[in-house]
Order: structure tokens, then C-alpha cells, then sequence
């Protein structure tokens, strides 16, 4: 140990966990199960906007932030401010984990993720990776050469790391979600009638905006239904014009920080199939309708979508191949047959991993 204070059995983890909320939101919960076992925990996250609005609810854990880092996609000139942001990166991390005391550092995914896990390595403390995807990302995969055990949030992705040091946990989800309020609780909140079936819309932290528009369409021409739908904060006021007045069944948020409530009122989700939003809906057992974002690296969003699909958890569709009237079709084949929401909900949940968050701490206190 480097520096600092500590009691006995005590670790002193960092949770590298910047960049997006794919990545932020797995990070809180394994700080809060840790955190709750009486280690302590620093979060390093981005200085991206996106973080600081993702983290503020978390006032109780402690947050340090440092760059955002990308890699650029091609072997280019552009490798050169990227090599030296990514050095710079590395000795600040060397400085706050130093300062910090570090026994282990656990990287959550990206770029971001990659300079604390080497600067900690060197530092001699235990080191891991967290991959959610169906396909890990790349960014993952090298830094899994510096890491003592790779964990993996879906089995699927166990074929691209080689060795004994992979582990299938799951991927953790944050203490708010693992106990949501009750249906009518959560309606009253959101101003919604829980006899109602609704239906909950996600685009995701990338650009959703045709999604958004078929949606507006199908609720149109599904007026006994209520939608709930996550624009995203760019997107907000476009589609606030575009879908005019519902009488309040059709409910618009920028940006959500209270998704237990909007959770426990949904009965189906459409959403692209990000996999901490995926981790979610299985652990809380909700069927789903996903359209993959097109331009997620590799493809991987469809790799995620498609181990619902095969599951019967989800249906997937292609946003390239979808319209309005095949939205309200797919919508309507699964709220107005009873059997096949029960099914499809019942399989997602077989997806869900419970204590994902016990089974990432527990390979950090094993050491
Ligand atoms: C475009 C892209 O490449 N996205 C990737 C990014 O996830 P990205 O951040 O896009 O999406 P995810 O679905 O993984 O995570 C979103 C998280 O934000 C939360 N949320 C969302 C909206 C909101 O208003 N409030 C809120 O709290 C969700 O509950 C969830 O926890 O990293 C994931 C994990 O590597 C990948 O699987 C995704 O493919």
C-alpha cells in the first residue's frame, strides 16, 4: 500500500468508471456494495458533462474526475495528441491513486477506464476489468493485459479473452433499482393512471432521434396506451413539438435520475440495447422491443440485443428496417397478449443476474 490510513481487511479501491453512463452506472453500484462492506472507494469519472449530471445524486460517494480519453479509429496523425493525453492522463491517475493509498483499481470500460488500471498496476495494486457487452470493447480487451481478472457481464463475451483469470459476474446494478417502489407508487409520482399499460422509451446516450420520431408516431395511434420517453437532453424540445398534446399519457424527460419509478411502472421497454440499460430490465424481469444503435463500435449493440432475442426476452429490429405501423404492431402483440408479456418478461428476468455487484466485490476482497 502507497500512502494513507487504513483499518485491518480494509481495501482501498478505485472504480474507474468514466465517459458514459454505460460505464458510470455499473461503477456506483460496485462502490455502494463495497462501500457497504466498510472498503473504501474513489470513483474516477470523466470531465465529461454527462458524468457530472449522471454522479450528483451520489453525493455520498466520493468522486475525483480526469480526462475523457478516445482513441482514435484509424492508425493516424491524430495518435499523437491522443498518446499525449493518454500520458498525461496516466501520471495524474499515478498522483490521486498514490495520494489515495491504492490496494485495488477496477476499470469499468473505455478508454477512460485504461490509464487508472496501468498507473495502479504499476503502483503494485490488484487490478481488474469489467466488460457488460456481449462483445467486449476494445479498449477492454487491451487493458485486460494489465489486469489480475477480467470480469464479464454476459457469458458471450467469454470466448474473446483468453485464460483462467475470466470470471462471469454479471453486470452490478445501483442500490435504488435493486429496490424499486410499488406500480402505484411510482404512477402517482410520474402523474400516471397504474391500471394503464405503459410503455417505457430509451434512446440512449447517443443520438436517437428517428427512434424518437417513430415513437411519437406509434403513441398516436395507440391512445389507451401511456409511454414514458427518454429523449435525451438534445432531442427534448424537437420531440416535445412534434408530438403536441396527449392529455398526459405520453410523458417526455430529458434526462432521468430517478429511473426506480420509471421502471416500476413500465410493462414493456423500447430501447436501444446498451448493456447497463440491458443489466436493468433483466434484473427488474421487463420485456423489450430493442433497436440497436447503428453506429455503436463493431456493431456490438446488436451483439447485446441478440442475446435477449434468442432468450424470447426481447424482440430486435433494425432501426434501418423499422416503421411506425411495425412499432404499434410489435407493441400491440405484446401488451395485448397477456401470455407472451408474461413469457417474455419471465425470460428476461432469467437473464438478470441478482447479486452481480456480491460477485464483483467478492473478487476484489479475495485479492
Ligand atoms: C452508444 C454506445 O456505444 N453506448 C455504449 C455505452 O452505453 P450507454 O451509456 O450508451 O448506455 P447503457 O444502456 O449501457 O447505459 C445507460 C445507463 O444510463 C441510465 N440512464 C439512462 C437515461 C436516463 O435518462 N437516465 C439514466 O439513469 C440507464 O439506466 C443505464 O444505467 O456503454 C455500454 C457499456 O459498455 C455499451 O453497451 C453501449 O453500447
Amino acid at each position: 500500500m502507497v500512502g494513507g490510513e487504513k483499518m485491518e481487511n480494509q481495501k482501498k479501491v478505485i472504480v474507474a468508471c468514466g465517459g458514459t453512463g454505460g460505464h458510470l452506472f455499473p461503477g456506483v453500484a460496485v462502490a455502494q456494495e463495497l462501500k457497504q462492506r466498510g472498503h473504501e472507494v474513489k470513483l474516477l469519472i470523466s470531465e465529461k458533462k454527462v458524468d457530472a449530471e449522471a454522479s450528483k445524486k451520489y453525493g455520498d460517494l466520493d468522486f475525483a474526475t480526469v480526462p475523457a480519453i478516445a482513441k482514435p479509429a484509424t492508425l493516424s496523425l491524430k495518435m499523437i495528441p491522443f498518446l499525449w493525453k493518454f500520458w498525461k492522463t496516466k501520471a495524474k491517475c499515478t498522483q490521486i491513486l498514490k495520494d489515495f493509498g491504492v490496494d485495488a483499481v477496477i476499470g469499468m470500460g473505455g478508454f477512460t477506464s485504461m490509464p487508472p488500471v496501468i498507473a495502479g498496476k504499476k503502483l503494485g495494486a490488484k487490478t481488474y476489468v469489467h466488460d457488460s457487452n456481449a462483445l467486449p470493447g476494445k479498449a477492454n480487451r487491451m487493458t485486460a493485459r494489465w489486469c489480475d481478472a477480467v470480469l464479464l457481464g454476459l457469458e458471450a463475451a467469454k470466448e474473446y479473452f483468453g485464460g483462467s483469470k475470466v470470471e462471469i459476474t454479471g453486470t452490478p446494478v445501483r442500490e435504488e433499482l435493486q429496490n424499486i417502489p410499488s406500480r402505484e407508487e411510482a404512477a402517482k409520482k410520474l402523474d400516471l393512471d397504474p391500471a394503464k399499460k405503459t410503455v417505457l422509451v430509451m434512446g440512449g446516450s447517443q443520438g436517437a432521434k428517428n427512434l424518437n420520431s417513430l415513437v411519437v408516431e406509434a403513441s398516436k395511434a395507440m391512445p389507451d396506451i401511456q409511454f414514458i420517453q427518454i429523449t435525451g437532453n438534445l432531442d427534448h424540445d424537437r420531440v416535445k413539438d412534434e408530438l403536441g398534446d396527449t392529455g398526459g399519457r405520453h410523458k417526455l424527460i430529458a434526462f432521468c435520475d430517478d429511473m426506480a419509478s420509471v421502471y416500476a411502472v413500465t410493462d414493456v421497454v423500447v430501447m436501444r440495447s446498451g448493456a447497463s440499460s440491458l443489466s436493468e430490465i433483466s434484473y427488474l424481469g421487463l420485456a423489450s422491443i430493442l433497436v440497436p444503435y447503428p453506429y455503436a463500435a463493431d456493431d456490438h449493440q446488436t451483439k447485446n440485443a441478440e442475446v435477449f432475442e434468442k432468450a424470447e426476452a426481447a424482440l430486435l429490429r433494425q432501426e434501418r428496417e423499422l416503421d411506425a405501423g411495425m412499432l404499434v404492431a410489435d407493441l400491440s402483440s405484446i401488451l395485448l397478449e397477456t401470455e407472451k408479456l408474461v413469457n417474455m418478461s419471465a425470460a428476461s428476468a432469467a437473464l438478470g443476474v441478482k447479486d452481480a455487484a456480491k460477485r464483483v466485490c467478492n473478487v476484489i476482497e479475495k485479492g
